[in-house]
């Protein structure tokens, strides 16, 4: 029986193993399994610019350890990371939005907007910070990020 593959795939023998597996001829990546749908063109590289808002909450040796919130902050890197689980439970189970929690408890003066940071490319913030905001999906939320400035959650909107 013809085994047709779909377009974009080439059936290739292990030199090691002697064992098919199928290349996609776009991208050169390689799989055990029997494709089923056509080979996807080489991925993009992810969006040019993101938007996001974040909760930021900084401690003692945050790079800049003030806000508007507090002139002189002092909590502790734990006290930062547990201020900040709390805010991401109550977020997650609906109890406040993140907008809100931002405009009242993030260290970074875009609270006033909600947090909105508006839209950036890479390059623009933080290394962890950029890399957690263009991994996430339209919508998603991070888990706990630490930056030179804090723990940040980052929620992308757009
Ligand atoms: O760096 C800022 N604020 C810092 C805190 C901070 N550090 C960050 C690091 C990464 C992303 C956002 C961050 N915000 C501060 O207030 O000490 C920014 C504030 C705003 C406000 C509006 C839009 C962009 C930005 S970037």
């Amino acid at each position: 029986m013809s085994e047709e593959l779909p377009p974009g795939w080439e059936k290739r023998v292990s030199r090691s193993s002697g064992t098919t597996y199928y290349l996609n001829i776009y991208t050169k990546e390689s799989q055990w399994d029997t494709p089923t749908k056509p080979a996807e063109p080489a991925s993009s590289n992810g969006p040019e610019k993101v938007q996001c808002s974040h909760l930021l909450v900084k401690h003692r040796d945050s790079r800049r350890p003030s806000s508007w919130r507090q002139d002189n902050i002092t909590i502790t890197k734990d006290e930062a990371m547990d201020l900040l689980l709390g805010y991401q439970e109550q977020i997650i189970a609906g109890e406040a939005s993140f907008a809100e929690l931002a405009s009242k408890y993030s260290d970074c003066s875009s609270a006033k907007k909600g947090g909105d940071l508006g839209s950036f490319g890479r390059g623009a913030m933080q290394k962890p910070f950029e890399d957690a905001a263009f991994s996430l999906k339209v919508g998603g939320m991070s888990e706990p990020v630490w930056t030179d400035s804090g723990v940040h959650i980052i929620l992308r909107t757009a």
